[in-house]
């Protein structure tokens, strides 16, 4: 999918949410425990409620890898399913030397080896430009690196002053020579809004995944009041609070309406700050 086909996508739904299938099997609503893929049957339930109400889905990789075989299967199956118009993304957060980086790379990109074919996949920064550039060898895929992250540990090293910024300022800044904004976005928390305005000098154009709203207590009016730009620019995404609305028999009614809330603010928030 291109930038252009995101926005629009965006702009006709009025949304820039983002699923996170985060489906972890000790979770999921027990009548569903009976079926062959239970993971996969959550899945389901959940894109059929809420795909009116977003343009993305976000399985984490963790939740199927803890699983094994069955866990990529179930992947796999997940990821045919979410319908073309959504934008999906492999939140691995992978990056190693190029040669493996390569191995990587084909894993999310390339479905004659792997069977998945993401829109997308989340890369660490940490190993440098070798370690990303060959994602980026697949034309129309993108790479979400990590720049500044929602959990606490984050300002650990990637608020550490490297000569006059912080490591995370020199991440945005120099990767842009990798790529520009048509196939590169960064991972920016919801928690950390306050820095969206600097964000934004740095990489005016670029779209920001933003994880952190829902159950790590972002605010999704400051994320879009500082960080959107004329083109939304923003992916926001939310996991547990959506997937694990209700844990019932109708859990997937309760994540459709937790969606249809975020979509109506969302709505809200475009027309106000989306210029
Ligand atoms: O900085 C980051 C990067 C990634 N994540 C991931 O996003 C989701 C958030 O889930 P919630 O249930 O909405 O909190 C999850 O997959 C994280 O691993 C992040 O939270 N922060």
């Amino acid at each position: 999918m291109t930038y252009q086909e995101l926005f629009t996508q965006i702009s006709a739904k009025k949304t820039y949410l983002c699923v996170g299938l985060d489906t972890d099997i000790r979770k999921i609503p027990s009548h569903l425990l009976q079926e062959a893929d239970p993971v996969f049957e959550f899945n389901k339930q959940i894109i059929d409620a809420t795909a009116d109400y977003c343009v993305s889905y976000k399985p984490n990789i963790a939740f199927y890898e803890a699983m094994g075989a069955k866990g990529w299967e179930s992947l796999q199956k997940t990821l045919e399913y979410i319908p073309a118009t959504h934008f999906t993304i492999a939140d691995a957060k992978r990056g190693d030397i190029g040669n493996t980086s390569g191995l990587y790379a084909r894993t999310f990109f390339d479905p004659t080896s792997s069977g998945l074919d993401f829109d997308s996949v989340t890369v660490a920064p940490y190993m440098g430009s070798d370690s990303v550039i060959p994602f980026l060898e697949y034309e129309n895929k993108w790479v979400i690196l990590l720049a500044l992250t929602s959990n606490i540990g984050s300002s650990d090293f990637q608020r550490l002053q490297v000569e006059d910024s912080s490591l995370y300022e020199q991440v945005l800044k120099i990767s842009q020579q990798w790529a520009g904004a048509d196939r590169m976005m960064y991972v920016v928390g919801a928690t950390q809004a306050p820095e969206f305005e600097k964000i934004r000098t740095i990489v005016p154009d670029h779209f920001l995944l933003v994880p952190g709203v829902g159950a790590q207590g972002g605010d999704l009016e400051e994320v879009s009041r500082f960080g959107m730009n004329s083109h939304c620019g923003l992916l926001v995404n939310a996991s547990r609070s959506i997937i694990y609305a209700g844990n019932g028999i109708d859990f997937s009614q309760k994540a459709r309406q937790e969606a249809f809330k975020i979509q109506q603010e969302m709505a809200t928030y475009l027309d106000l700050y989306c210029k």
